[in-house]
């Protein structure tokens, strides 16, 4: 619940450095912030400072201070439901407290000169406590080990299934939730209107224009510059994606910084080591597009939605099953059967029957079918006089 009451652009020195600011800048600060009120905290936007900067920071401005890192862990706490973005969270914060430890550890050797060891253990406390510290960080991946492990063992069970899946990807707040509601019809995906509102992978099932089902899955939002520690916490997260039939990129063409979030987003996903089909097919959509008068995509591929609205899903949802009847090799197609063989109850099987239409006088069957090329050529082998056209 903070609101922002003044912003200032300052150059930093090194991140390595002791000091954030020079001098001069550092007064301009100060002078700055004890004018103002009501300041409760002051957020730099660097990725980190050093425990030992924020504690001297804090002491000359008599407010808390956060980087980067600490308020995007801050928010992710705040939304973190499940227990797998709990425990992605707690890992994340593991470097935070190691290099509070390390501060807190020489400060008291300064203070106690020459008895650093606790008593009889032969051990620093730096060293107990970093013991310590590499336990716990042991245990949150065993737990986030096993979890993975489990959701493995879901993704085949739902590739049993064989329902396409979809991820919808995108930098924060860029809609993705709110199009998965749109596209799915799901009343009870909530959409929010703050940064990292889902951290947890979802999935929702929707349908595609020839019926056919896919599978929506909801992702965490990208940021730039996102510290690289919550990145690698998260990363398991992101794994799910590379099994997924097709990509698409939502984008908020009303945010000031779309073409810079578009080139997160891409560099992102070029580092999560996807299968390079999944990069090529990915569709853009441009989301938001109620907020723009007649927008059209600079983009040729781009799609112009608008999620809230409902604006051009349907010519999405087309594009969507477009590239999953390619990527998957499955055709939709109108075959005549005759209803005393076996061809209905074989296609039942093997394929997914979308519509029959019965020809009683003839004894035929027009089926409209969603097959894959493998069972297709079984098919074919043995219902050789079976009539076939492409929808
Ligand atoms: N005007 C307008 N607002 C939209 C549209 N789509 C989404 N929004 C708003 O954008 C905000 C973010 O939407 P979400 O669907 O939560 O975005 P997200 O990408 O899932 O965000 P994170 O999960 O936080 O990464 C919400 O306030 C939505 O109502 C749209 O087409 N038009
Ligand atoms: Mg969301």
């Amino acid at each position: 619940n903070w609101t922002v009451l003044d912003k200032i652009i300052l150059p930093t020195r090194n991140p390595s450095k002791k000091f954030v600011f020079g001098k001069g800048n550092f007064q301009v600060l100060t002078e700055k912030i004890k004018k103002l009120p009501n300041v409760t905290a002051v957020f730099l936007n660097v990725e980190r400072i050093s425990s030992l900067t924020k504690k001297e920071l804090e002491g000359a401005w008599g407010v808390q201070v956060f980087d980067r890192y600490t308020v995007v862990l801050h928010i992710f706490r705040c939304n973190a439901r499940t227990k797998e973005a709990k425990l992605q969270i707690a890992l994340a914060e593991i470097p935070l407290l190691r290099s509070n430890l390390k501060n807190e550890a020489s400060q008291r050797d300064q203070q106690r000169g020459g008895s650093r060891y606790i008593m009889g253990s032969g051990e620093t406390f730096l060293e107990t406590q970093s013991r310590v510290l590499k336990e716990r960080e042991l245990k949150i991946r065993n737990a986030l080990e096993k979890l993975r492990r489990k959701r493995a063992l879901l993704r085949t069970q739902r590739r049993k299934c064989e329902f396409p899946m979809v991820s919808v990807m995108g930098y924060t707040n860029c809609g993705k939730t709110t199009l998965i509601k749109a596209l799915t019809g799901e009343a009870g995906i909530q959409p929010k209107d703050q940064l990292f509102a889902t951290l947890d992978i979802t999935a929702h099932a929707g349908y595609l224009p020839s019926h056919m089902a896919v599978i929506y899955v909801d992702t965490i939002g990208f940021l730039t510059d996102l510290p690289h520690n919550l990145v690698e916490s998260f990363s398991a997260t992101l794994e799910e994606v590379a099994y997924s039939d097709l990509i698409v990129h939502v984008r908020d063409i009303t945010h000031p910084e779309t073409i810079l979030q578009k080139a997160t987003v891409l560099s992102v996903l070029r580092n999560l080591n996807l299968p390079s089909h999944l990069l090529d097919s990915m569709v853009e959509v441009h989301n938001k597009v109620d907020l723009v008068e007649r927008y059209k995509p600079a983009e040729e591929n781009a799609l112009a939605v608008s999620a809230l609205h409902g604006h051009g899903l349907e010519e999405l949802k087309q594009e969507i099953e477009k590239k999953i009847l390619a990527v998957t090799g499955k055709k939709i197609l109108t075959v005549n059967i005759n209803l005393e063989g076996p061809q209905l109850s074989w296609l039942y099987k093997e394929a997914t029957v979308q519509e029959v239409e019965v020809m009683p006088e003839e004894g035929t069957a027009r089926v409209k079918v969603i097959i894959g090329s493998s069972a297709f050529g079984r098919y074919k082998n043995l219902f050789p006089s079976s009539k076939i056209s492409m929808s």
